[in-house]
């Protein structure tokens, strides 16, 4: 029989291949074709994570595993190699132009998942986000430290990684992996690139002068290449040069394709769309998310039986400095950014608080957004509880024990935290757009508004409150909500299907 490992290095000397046990009786070992993907990503829950695509990015790659020999690169930021345990250098990629030499390591996460991290302290070893030094500025040299990864991630699938594996496949996230793509086309090599955009309001646009240090052809800096209003974009080059684009929801595939939502790049997501180079998965939220089984819960509960929810809904009443009540208790967890509507749940607050309701607030973000919530909260003892910062725990319970979540995001490709708060049994109240459409169904699992304007929001809420008084309708939609499938099964065979489609274009 053959352990993990040595299946790992089967699929490593040939790049093609893995052992398949056959069932049964029969000790034969039949080899069979498994496709390697290397998954490129700047954060992954595991170890460092600053959104949503932290989440995405540890859930993925596990939900294709069984399917594919899945693999992650991520830069070797501090956090990440101060948790992984053991990482072995198999390789030193050179210095390009002015992107530096770096090792290449290779470790795995506690379940087994092999992960490439690129060892490079000069540009990773810091304190902060991935993206952000501690007082919320850019990293002055994001340019160099992302394109390390889109030149690492063109390496290793090229085979000039590590020598026993190379990648049939690279599935790129966001504007951070978007140049390797483009990397692997001016080397003239036709391995397949999958583009998921998860935020298309983040960029990556650079100063022109830095095509040199990034080794950027000029002949690249037009319209049919990495330019965007005179800047360098890393997303623009990630979608114009990928062979197929994903995004997080089917109604995010369709708005980015309009002005309002294209952020400048729908004119060109609008060619990808008509070549049938763009499509939606939505995402979906992993097993963790469970209130029967959740640890962090003060009291567990399930959509049979939901009395649990009161001790959570009170231990995040005495957390947030609120007066125990019977009335209803909204939540926000959120990045505090104005692509979430901050700013709307901030005004919708004395309808709220008028009516008996409390709120509970965790995030961090726009400092203004901070101080803003800090004073309501000063306007409002007992009834607005606001903690800045991030605790997954907190987050739990706040889902857990709240009867609604507020949502009003502008824009929001896919979005989890309904997702989380549906299986809950906290009644979403959201814009309707990108994944909060999709996924939210409204009157039935949670309540949706069709204009992100505060009159629209209150009025929603206003149904969420009147669904409140009535004990059973509220009991029919929590239990509606909790049932709802949100798994990763259904997505992940989306990705397959986009996978052998990319795969069959290249060999075309
Ligand atoms: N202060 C806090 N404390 C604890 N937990 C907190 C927190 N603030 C936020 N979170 C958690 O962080 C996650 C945020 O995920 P989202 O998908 O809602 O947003 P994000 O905009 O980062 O992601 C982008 O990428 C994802 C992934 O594709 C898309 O779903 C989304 O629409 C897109 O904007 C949620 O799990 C939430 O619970």
């Amino acid at each position: 029989m053959l352990d993990s490992s040595q299946l790992d290095s089967v699929s490593g000397v040939s790049a093609l291949a893995h052992a398949e046990l056959l069932s049964g009786s029969q000790a034969s070992v039949s080899i069979k074709r498994r496709q390697s993907i290397l998954f490129v990503t700047s954060e992954i829950a595991d170890y460092i994570k600053a959104g949503g695509l932290g989440e995405v990015s540890a859930a993925l790659p596990r939900a294709l595993r069984h399917h594919y020999d899945v693999r992650i690169l991520i830069p070797g930021y501090r956090q990440v190699l101060s948790q992984i345990g053991d990482v072995e250098e198999i390789a030193r990629l050179p210095a390009s132009f002015g992107i530096p030499a770096c090792g290449l390591g290779r470790g795995t996460t506690q379940d087994g998942l092999t992960v490439y991290v690129l060892l490079c302290p000069e540009l990773y070893d810091r304190e902060g986000s991935p993206y952000v030094d501690s007082f919320g500025a850019d990293w002055s040299d994001n340019d160099i430290r992302f394109a390390r990864l889109g030149l690492a991630a063109a390496d290793i699938a090229c085979g000039n990684g590590d020598p026993l594996w190379r990648a049939d496949l690279l599935h790129l996230n966001d504007w951070p992996s978007g140049l390797a793509s483009a990397y692997l086309a001016w080397r003239g090599q036709r391995i397949p690139t999958i583009l998921t955009i998860h935020n298309l309001a983040y960029q990556g646009n650079f100063d022109r002068g830095r095509l040199s240090h990034l080794g950027i052809p000029d002949a690249a800096f037009q319209i049919n290449g990495v330019e965007f209003h005179g800047k360098l974009s890393f997303l623009k080059a990630g979608i114009y040069y990928s062979s197929h684009i994903t995004t997080v929801s089917s109604t995010y595939a369709q708005e980015i394709t309009q002005p309002e939502f294209g952020c400048g790049l729908d004119g060109l997501l609008r060619t990808r769309a008509e070549e049938g180079c763009l499509d939606g998965i939505i995402n979906g939220i992993d097993a963790s998310w469970d209130p029967s089984t959740d640890p962090y819960l003060v009291s567990r509960f399930s959509a049979e039986n939901f009395r649990g929810k009161r001790a959570n809904a009170n231990n995040v009443r005495r957390n947030f400095g609120l007066e125990l009540s019977s009335g209803p208790l909204f939540a926000v967890v959120s990045r505090l950014v104005h692509q979430k509507g901050v700013d709307l749940a901030i005004s919708a607050a004395e309808t709220i608080v008028s009516q008996g309701g409390q709120i509970a607030v965790i995030g961090q973000g726009e400092p203004r957004f901070e101080a803003e919530l800090r004073a309501l909260s000063s306007r409002h003892p007992g009834s607005v509880g606001v903690k800045i910062g991030y605790d997954e725990g907190d987050a739990r319970r706040m889902y857990a024990g709240s009867d609604f979540l507020l949502m009003p995001s502008r824009f929001e490709p896919c979005g989890l935290s309904q997702m989380y708060a549906q299986r809950f049994g906290s009644l979403p109240i959201a814009h309707k757009t990108g994944g909060l459409a999709d996924t939210i169904e409204d009157g039935v699992t949670g309540f949706l508004f069709g204009e992100p304007s505060l009159n629209r929001f209150k009025d929603a809420i206003r149904r969420g409150l009147e669904t409140f008084r009535s004990r059973s309708r509220l009991t029919t939609m929590r239990r509606a909500a909790m049932n709802r499938p949100h798994g990763w099964d259904r997505s992940a065979s989306r990705y397959q299907e986009v996978y052998e489609r990319a795969c069959q274009a290249a060999l075309a």
